[in-house]
């Protein structure tokens, strides 16, 4: 609409220099202050030279805090200085006559002078009814409490550089014009908010109660990274006196994908929040440099075909191991090993100091297995052993006490009996030296007593006794048979060889560590939200609550795109019985924003045509855009001609960012040595290493492409066939949903049969 036809263009646009004028006098506020808390700080450092007072050192921290207040505080008003607010409100709360006009922002503004807010935050639980609710009666939950509402205007706001452009009233149908615009926009290297944007189903897993882990099954596109991101945001600024950023955890697949969504953890303000990926948080449990054998070899072993490929029956075997470590057969097998471990702790004898028995190997077993039995097994030794000690040096008092009671009574008696002169000092003198020796042998005794005891009990590390486990056939079989048992113990014997241990062991000794030793403290956060859950195990998300004690998850994945499906869970249903005991919520998402109908459809198609049954597809937002092209080739040398031209056209277009996807890393490596040589295009190769890019044309292998997005993508299938197995299914729909608005796919002819069976016929050369 132009700005001339809208009835309240003028209006609005006088709210809008109000609201930053307003903004701008508290961002003066706000600087005014930062000043005055620096120099408060610097007289406090003065004084705290001057005289070390306690008094200067508290100011230094309050200050210290405030400032840091002020600093984000003052980052988040400039930032919305180009567009304080994104929608309008008007309502009206049932139990009130006066109609309400809320602006909603990114920040909370709120004029002293007339009471009122100037902007409201998103994630007030008044704004709910933006994203929720269609016009009319409606309603919004705040403190347990639900309040209704009749809500007459929903308005979005086009403000550029603190301009107002254009706006539009909305309703749930017409709203999604604003969402197409969003939609249409090219990627940036790294994920935005969508704050104006978000949907009502989104809206729901966003403000979901904080208390009850939370399941969300999105297909491809479908908002889970930007929707887990939001929700961190919203909890933090509704737990804010509960929480602190601090304690909530984002757990990711790997480093790239953790700066792809760096840049948008601090527009939400939620910059301090823990990020790692599993492996890190595991090894950050362990607190030890254990050496992880890279993972995505198996990946690579499991996909690779022809020459130098393992056996149907070799991957049979590592999916199979992989399966079993990372199994809740393995919890079973790890607790009835840590069972027996703790019934054989406490030695078959009594305790005994100086020949005394102290403590009768009966109390010892109930103080072991009863008193202490809350506390794990080595920190129950050093609970026995403070005890022990302190009974014991009781015991050695009474015992020095006895002794020098009896000397001195021997040596009265000497004294009455005998008479005075050399031979009585000589035998007094012995006495003492006697009694001397016996206090000696007690102190002495008393010290080594506790140590003694306690050096019958074996402490053995974690990783000893995982190995020792997983070595040792007749355990093993408890839960599998000898053949695979024979595969396990060689798997363990080859990574302790090499100084290893694999991903899928992380679990089982984070759990053994717990049990044996406890975890640190420090290293522990109180919520947590999974990414791209569907390619952790049961028993791996179990052993995260059990080490957190949380039972606060947020857990998001997409079965179909469940690559190391070797290892992870085949349902959902299994983590809701498994590991929640049917106390968790599980929602799903099946609309896709992210890439065009006919990108989409296509990529259904290849799930259809997939082994994989019973799948969600996805449905995607109504954008139209070109079809996806299948291109052939009869040799290499072609294909990277191709995908050259393909690169040119689409920059051409004004796609900027763009990536050519292979399945493996070693056809990315050889795909991007061509392109370079070749075509001297500027290609950038990613790697498992990469944990940061710029670039705006990459190659990389499926595995790694996983969670990112860009405006073009060519799936390049040369050497390595995309082939008819789930897995190879998987890998090409994850590579195919990274586009964002153009799909090629540049293959060598039947490389692709999976396309074929869909019916999708190539150009040709
Ligand atoms: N409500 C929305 N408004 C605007 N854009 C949206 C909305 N929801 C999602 N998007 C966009 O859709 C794209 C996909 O989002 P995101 O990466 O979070 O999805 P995902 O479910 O994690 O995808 P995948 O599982 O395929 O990695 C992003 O560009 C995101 O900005």
């Amino acid at each position: 609409m132009e700005q001339n036809i809208l009835p309240d263009f003028q209006e609005e646009t006088e709210r809008l220099a109000q609201t930053r004028s307003y903004l701008d006098a508290t961002i003066a506020l706000v600087v005014d202050k930062r000043l005055k808390f620096k120099s408060d700080m610097k007289d406090a450092y003065k004084e705290l030279d001057d005289m070390d007072s306690s008094l200067s050192y508290a100011s230094i921290l309050l200050n210290a805090k405030l400032l840091d207040d002020l600093e984000a505080n003052f980052t988040f008003l400039k930032n919305a200085r180009k567009a304080p607010y994104f929608a309008r409100i008007d309502l009206r709360q049932e139990d009130k006559d006066r109609r309400e006009k809320l602006y909603l922002g990114k920040i909370s503004l709120f004029d002293d002078s007339m009471e009122t807010p100037m902007v409201v935050d998103w994630r007030a639980p008044i704004a709910s009814v933006y994203y929720d609710g269609r016009l009319g009666k409606a309603s919004y939950k705040a403190h347990g409490k639900e309040y209704a509402i009749e809500l007459f205007l929903k308005r979005q706001y086009t403000i550029l550089e603190g301009e107002l452009k254009s706006y539009m009233d909305v309703d749930v149908s017409m709203s999604d014009t604003f969402l197409q615009a969003s939609l249409e926009n090219h990627a940036s290297e790294k994920l935005k908010d969508i704050v104006s944007t978000i949907q009502a189903e989104q809206n729901d897993i966003i403000r979901a109660p904080i208390h009850r882990p939370l399941i969300v099954q999105g297909v491809a596109g479908s908002g889970k990274t930007t929707i887990a991101l939001h929700r961190i945001a919203y909890l933090i600024y509704t737990y804010a006196a509960s929480f602190r950023p601090e304690d909530f955890m984002i757990i990711a697949p790997n480093s790239l994908f953790l700066d792809y969504i760096s840049g948008v953890l601090p527009e939400l303000g939620a910059d301090q929040v823990k990020q790692t990926t599993y492996g890190d948080l595991m090894l950050g449990f362990l607190g030890k440099r254990l050496k992880i054998a890279p993972h995505q070899d198996k990946l690579a072993k499991l996909v690779r075909r022809g020459k130098g490929s393992l056996s149907v029956e070799e991957k049979e075997t590592l999916v199979q191991v992989s399966a079993l470590k990372n199994s809740m057969d393995m919890r079973s097998l790890l607790d009835v090993y840590l069972e027996e471990k703790a019934q054989g702790m406490i030695p078959d004898e009594d305790y005994t100091v100086a020949g005394k028995v102290l403590f009768k190997k009966e109390y010892l077993f109930s103080l072991f297995h009863e008193s202490y039995g809350y506390l794990p097994l080595y920190r129950r030794l050093d609970s026995m052993k403070k005890y022990l000690q302190k009974f014991t040096r009781e015991e050695v008092k009474k015992m020095e006490s006895r002794v020098n009671l009896s000397y001195e009574s021997k040596m009265a008696s000497l004294r009455i009996l005998e008479a005075p002169g050399e031979e009585r000092r000589q035998k007094l003198l012995a006495l003492m030296a006697e009694r001397d020796q016996r206090l000696k042998e007690i102190q002495a005794e008393g010290k080594n007593a506790v140590n003694r005891y306690l050096a019958m009990i074996p402490r053995e590390e974690p990783l000893t006794l995982y190995r020792r486990l997983m070595e040792d056939e007749s355990w093993l079989t408890r839960i599998m048979d000898e053949t695979l048992a024979q595969e396990v113990i060689l798997n363990t014997m080859a990574l302790a060889k090499a100084k290893q241990v694999e991903l899928e062991d992380l679990a089982p000794l984070v759990y053994l560590k717990e049990k044996l030793e406890g975890l640190p403290e420090a290293v522990k956060v109180k919520n947590v939200v999974i990414d791209e859950a569907q390619d952790f195990s049961t028993f791996q998300i179990w052993v995260l609550r059990e080490v957190l004690h949380t039972e606060r998850f947020t857990i998001l994945g997409d079965l179909s795109q469940g690559i190391h499906m070797y290892r992870a869970v085949k349902s959902w249903e299994e983590l809701l019985t498994g590991v929640f005991q049917e106390e968790a919520t599980l929602l799903t998402l099946e609309q896709s924003y992210r890439t065009t109908i006919e990108i989409m459809n296509l990529a259904n198609e290849v799930l259809r045509q997939s082994p994989m049954k019973e799948l969600t597809l996805a449905t995607p937002v109504v954008r139209h855009g070109e079809a996806p092209q299948l291109l052939s080739y009869g040799e290499t040398k072609a294909l990277v001609l191709g995908l050259a031209k393909s690169i040119e056209a689409f920059a051409e277009e004004g796609y900027t960012t763009q990536a050519v996807i292979t399945k493996s890393v070693e056809e990315a490596q050889r795909l991007h040595g061509l392109l370079l040589k070749e075509c001297r295009l500027p290609v950038a190769l990613l790697s498992d290493q990469t944990s940061h890019f710029q670039e705006k044309i990459v190659i990389l292998p499926a595995h790694l492409a996983k969670g990112l997005e860009f405006d073009a993508v060519l799936v390049a299938a040369d050497d390595d066939t995309f082939g008819l197995s789930e897995l190879d299914a998987k890998l090409l729909y994850v590579a195919m949903t990274r586009a964002l608005h153009r799909l090629s796919l540049h293959i060598r002819e039947g490389a692709v049969p999976l396309l074929d069976q869909a019916g999708f016929s190539s150009i040709g050369e």
